[in-house]
């Protein structure tokens, strides 16, 4: 059988809220300690926890980042099983495809969605040495909560302990996760059979920390005190699992944590000291931070008032300093910008090495409006800029509908607006990145030898002066 990827099979009981085990078989609530001293409350468990998480992306189409606030279900956890559950969760996510052929080989009925999620969350850990007995018995414990289902706690026992015999030997083998086919089928269209595979690969593999160094002469210096790699951009590369407010320069704010590929639209943009520079969909401030580390004079806009104390923070702890607008950018009228840098709402599709749920917590449906949205603050964008502006475009996706089509079209609707190879010619940029129409293709395949990179498209435009 071929397990689903798989949105509700099942029938009734939400997922990961199987509430107190009850004896099995019974509907009758249990009156038999009405009496009882109140319980101690159990100490939170981080594999419910990753299944309650895995849950609501898979049915509910929430994002982990949605998920992981302070009110979400990892509230009460302390920072270790905090982190294991989220750990698990995402993992599972990652490789759902592999879990699910491991699976297939033993069972014949395609389970509900439930106890499916704490299959495959199993064999995650099965499959990656976790000792097999306590993993087992967790998960028949949990099958056996599960008021509707309990009665499948003898066939998540039988196919766990078959899938502990394997696993761990064949999970290396196992070719990556397929993404599902909503963003499968543009991609081979866009990329290809191979290139997609490649992506896949990519995405299995996960992602290092990358860091963006304050000042960047300080890169080599740095990579020495941090243990870290300097990259061909100038970023710095960790790839053990560190935590991150641990390391050094964190508190003195001499770097902050940026994808490699993040960190070339503000480059690209090459504010200079006492520029006017709008960093037009700014918040967490990545990119803000590199344009005023510049000297540039930079406006920080976003819609959002929430995401936008992120950029505060980050300003705060770097010492750098923009002004912050909390607004919606295409009802922002201040003009006469010497550059704009657009990074603009997308899929996030470049993500998903860092962010693995993303592809289940779509299904493509919100693209239409992404590219209106694009399309409209780009032509926005380039009404406030002055005579002989600059902006850059990127998003983090990897369809061409968000990125070199958006281009070409703005190239074609404003007659005089270019881009330039010259532009393109900055250390670590490769010459087949560049696109017929003149930007940058990033993909999570490339610097395969180096560790991957975020899936980007970034364009630089001229504005007739
Ligand atoms: C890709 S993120 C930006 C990441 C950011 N540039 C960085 O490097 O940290 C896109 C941002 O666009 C914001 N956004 C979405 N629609 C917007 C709009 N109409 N006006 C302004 N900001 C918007 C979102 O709140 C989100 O923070």
């Amino acid at each position: 059988m071929t397990p689903p990827s798989g949105k509700r099979p099942h029938r009734g009981g939400r997922p990961g809220r199987s509430g107190p085990a009850r004896p099995a078989g019974t509907n009758q609530p249990d009156r038999s300690n009405r009496q009882a001293k109140p319980r101690p409350e159990r100490r939170p468990d981080p594999r419910r926890a990753a299944h309650q998480l895995v849950s609501s992306v898979i049915d509910e189409q929430k994002t982990l980042a949605d998920l992981l606030g302070r009110t979400g279900p990892l509230g009460r956890f302390d920072p270790a099983d905090r982190a294991r559950a989220q750990r698990l969760a995402t993992e599972t996510l990652r490789h759902l495809g592999r879990l699910d052929t491991l699976l297939a080989e033993h069972l014949s009925h395609m389970p509900p969605l439930p106890v499916l999620i704490t299959l495959r969350i199993a064999t995650y850990e099965l499959a990656t040495s976790e000792a097999a007995h306590g993993v087992v018995n967790s998960a028949v414990t949990h099958v056996a909560a599960m008021p509707r289902h309990n009665r499948l706690k003898g066939m998540t026992n039988a196919v766990l302990r078959k899938v502990a015999a394997t696993a761990p030997s064949r999970w290396p083998d196992l070719p990556p996760s397929p993404l599902p086919d909503w963003l499968r089928a543009p991609l081979v269209m866009a990329w290809g059979e191979a290139g997609v595979v490649a992506m896949e690969a990519a995405h299995a593999r996960g992602a290092p920390l990358d860091l963006t160094p304050r000042d960047p002469s300080a890169a080599a210096d740095m990579a020495q005190r941090l243990e870290a790699r300097v990259l061909p951009t100038g970023n710095l590369r960790i790839d053990r699992p560190v935590q991150v407010s641990r390391l050094e320069g964190f508190d003195a704010g001499e770097w902050w944590v940026q994808d490699a590929a993040a960190a070339i639209p503000a480059r690209l943009l090459g504010a200079r000291p006492g520029e006017k520079v709008l960093d037009m969909c700014a918040a967490p401030g990545g990119k803000t931070l590199q344009l005023a580390a510049a000297g540039a004079e930079v406006t920080a806009l976003d819609i959002s008032a929430a995401r936008t104390e992120r950029i505060t923070e980050n300003l705060a702890r770097t010492g750098l300093g923009a002004e912050i607008v909390v607004a919606d950018a295409l009802d922002f009228d201040r003009t006469g910008w010497d550059a704009i840098l657009l990074d603009a709402p997308c899929s996030a599709t470049g993500t998903i090495r860092r962010h693995p749920d993303l592809p289940h917590a779509q299904d493509g449906s919100r693209i239409g409006d992404l590219i209106a949205l694009q399309s409209g603050l780009i032509d926005h964008a380039l009404s406030l800029l002055r005579p002989g502006g600059r902006l850059v475009f990127c998003t983090c996706s990897l369809i061409p509908d968000e990125g070199e089509v958006q281009v070409a079209e703005a190239l074609a609707r404003h007659p005089g607006l270019s881009t330039d190879p010259a532009d393109l010619d900055l250390p670590g940029l490769e010459a087949d990145w560049i696109t017929q129409e003149g930007g940058l293709r990033l993909r999570p395949d490339h610097w395969a030898g180096l560790g991957g990179m975020d899936g980007f498209y970034i364009a630089m435009l001229r504005k007739p002066a």
